[in-house]
């Protein structure tokens, strides 16, 4: 039988750094083919953008929700991917921040024609040396996608001292005891520390959750209401939690995205000061926010990240000619002010 094209799963909260891992992987010589597929929260397809060599072999998943919509979809990419066998040696799954790893772990276990031609190689997580002690406590993802890791990236070592590099990856080991952990900054690892590790270990995941390979039999996924049981559990922060194939997903009710667009140019002058000034006051709020802008009288396109307060911004490449100048912002975060951020946004229109 051929040899199974290995899949790595890469997740991580919002802003963790996971799409610089994938740049880093795919930036580096490493002689190797990989179909790369990001699944994103938010309307509007910015991670995209952000990922070298885009221009190729990039899938998106649009989907809200993971749990419900995605195994449909991964399955319906992987196997287009896979009849074009030989031209790939691997392909990387980028999920969203919000993601719960465990339905994107298992497509690889459920669906015959996917087992029979991929294997999951790993699940790499990373982590944000900063704010995970924090998603912790009140993202549930934040902790299933520490538990479902075989590779922990504790990244942003940088923004911490050694007594809380500690601390934070004391309490990655009280969740996973078993992952390999590397601490980084810009998550630089070798290579082969993410990839080709044969390393998701079905029997430790099962320890985990002991329901993982309980899949309903006829399962449709173009019927809305395909048969979960939606259980709901308050644990006082509008956690709910979807009995899924017997698998247990957590969604955090309060997280919201606000993606918004202007149809060309905005002034630097009105915009800088608005996006500084908004994210300094509401950056507890807001766990991640992106964009790609075209700012007036500038040939270059302004791209800017931030997670919480931390903002990075800089000119990346030029518009091409015939590319259209449009302005998308996006905005995610717990119970974020829509109208006052379209507003303030939209007031920023050249
Ligand atoms: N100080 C510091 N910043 C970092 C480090 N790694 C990444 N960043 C910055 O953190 C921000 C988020 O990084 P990304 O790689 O986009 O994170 P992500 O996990 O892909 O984010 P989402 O796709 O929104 O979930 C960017 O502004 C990075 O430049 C690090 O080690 N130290």
């Amino acid at each position: 039988m051929a040899e199974k094209i290995p899949v790595t799963v890469l997740t991580g909260y919002l802003g963790a750094g996971k799409t610089t891992l994938l740049n880093r992987i795919l930036s580096e010589d490493h002689g190797q083919k990989f179909a790369v597929i990001v699944n994103e929260f938010g309307e509007i397809g910015i991670d995209n953008d952000l990922v070298i060599g885009a221009d190729e072999e990039v899938f998106e998943m649009n989907n809200g929700c993971i749990c419900c919509t995605v195994r449909g979809d991964l399955i319906r990419i992987i196997e287009g991917l896979l009849k074009r066998k030989g031209k790939f040696d691997a392909i990387i799954v980028e999920t969203t921040g919000l993601a719960d790893p465990a339905p994107v772990a298992q497509t690889f276990f459920v669906d015959a024609d996917v087992q029979d031609a991929a294997r999951l190689d790993a699940v790499v997580t990373v982590a944000d040396a900063k704010w995970l002690a924090e998603r912790l406590k009140d993202a549930p993802e934040a902790k299933n996608q520490i538990a479902f890791a075989d590779v922990i990236i504790l990244n942003k070592i940088d923004l911490v001292s050694e007594a809380e590099a500690q601390e934070v990856e004391a309490r990655i080991r009280a969740i996973n005891p078993y992952a390999k952990l590397h601490k980084t900054v810009n998550c630089a690892v070798p290579l082969d520390a993410v990839l080709g590790r044969s390393a998701f270990d079905l029997e430790r995941i099962l320890e985990i959750e002991p329901a993982f390979l309980e899949v309903e039999e006829h399962h449709d996924h173009a019927h809305h209401d395909h048969g979960h049981d939606h259980d709901h559990h308050d644990h006082g922060h509008h956690e709910h939690v979807h009995e899924t194939h017997g698998l247990k997903h957590y969604h955090d009710e309060e997280m919201q995205s606000v993606a918004l667009s202007i149809d060309g140019d905005v002034d630097p002058d009105k915009f800088m000061p608005w996006l500084n000034d908004y994210i300094q006051k509401e950056g507890a709020s807001i766990l991640r926010s992106k964009g790609i802008l075209a700012l007036k009288g500038e040939p270059q396109r302004f791209v800017f990240q931030g997670v919480h307060m931390i903002l990075n911004g800089d000119l990346q490449r030029e518009w091409k000619p015939g590319e259209k100048r449009v302005s998308r912002l996006v905005f995610i975060g717990r119970n974020l002010k829509q109208d006052e951020i379209s507003q303030g946004f939209l007031a920023c229109a050249a």
